[in-house]
């Protein structure tokens, strides 16, 4: 991998306040790899907590809503997770697209204003088994992309992808080092012909997806893999910091 690796645990619904010293031990074992820029991204009811006890680890929230304050009951926009300690925010995860409809306009809103609450953002994509074997992966992907991605000039210093195809969540399937590269590789065009061939390439490319320590120094060594985006494995402290091992290794190679 070219750029710093980055590796982001989302723990999605998961973790009350006995989830701190899973936080506290990532941390302070992200000290020892320092080549490796460790996130997570807590429920928003943790964030503030484990900014508190990070201090080498990014910490980021699973959403934002995308207006200013007013009567939304129930949402949370980007300045007050930015107010909680968040620095990042994911943004269009398939299963906040299924969960509460999100269209593609609806997650570009929300980046843009994360992107002015000033923090960064990590765009989720990836398509269904169905869309995979009809062959249409790729079309279907630079499509969310295209429509979702930022209109700024130069977003990229903020800007970072994650391609999770659906299938590979949370089923202990990965895509094999081909399709990957193949998906990254088509997400690097789209990158370089939307912001131009320097500032994309700050833009990295995370890979998600049963993402496991057993795993992931593979996928990590996969051209145009940035990092990764760890969904179960990040929960434990020993499987996520296995992933981190990898990741530091996989740099060396
Ligand atoms: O959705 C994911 C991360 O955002 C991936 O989840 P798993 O690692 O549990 O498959």
């Amino acid at each position: 991998m070219a750029e710093r690796p980055y590796i982001v645990g989302n723990w999605k619904m998961n973790g009350t306040r006995a989830m701190l010293s899973e936080a506290r031990a990532i941390d302070r074992a992200a000290q020892r790899y320092m080549k490796v820029e460790v996130a997570v991204a807590p429920p928003y009811t943790l964030i503030h907590a484990v900014h508190k006890e990070a201090e080498q680890i990014g910490v980021g929230a699973q959403d934002c809503h995308a207006g200013p304050e007013g009567a939304h009951t129930g949402d949370i926009n980007a300045p007050m997770v930015a107010d909680a300690g968040a620095k990042f925010v994911i943004l269009g995860h398939s299963e906040r697209r299924q969960d509460h409809a999100e269209t593609n306009e609806c997650i570009n809103a929300k980046i843009e204003s994360a992107i002015d609450a000033g923090l960064r953002v990590i765009l989720c994509c990836g398509e269904t088994l169905e869309t995979r074997d009809a062959g249409k992966a790729e079309e279907f992907v630079l499509g969310q992309l295209k429509a979702a991605l930022p209109k700024f000039e130069d977003p990229a210093e903020r800007l970072t992808v994650a391609y999770e195809p659906i299938w590979a969540i949370g089923t202990g399937r990965t895509a094999t080092a081909d399709d990957i590269a193949a998906m990254h590789g088509a997400i690097r065009q789209l990158l370089v012909d939307t912001y131009g061939e320097e500032a994309s390439a700050m833009v990295r490319i995370l890979y998600g997806g049963s993402v496991k320590p057993e795993n992931a120094r593979e996928i990590l060594a996969t051209p145009e893999v940035g990092g990764a985006l760890v969904g179960g494995a990040s929960l434990s402290a020993e499987s996520f910091l296995g992933i981190v091992v990898g990741a530091s290794e996989s740099d060396e190679s």
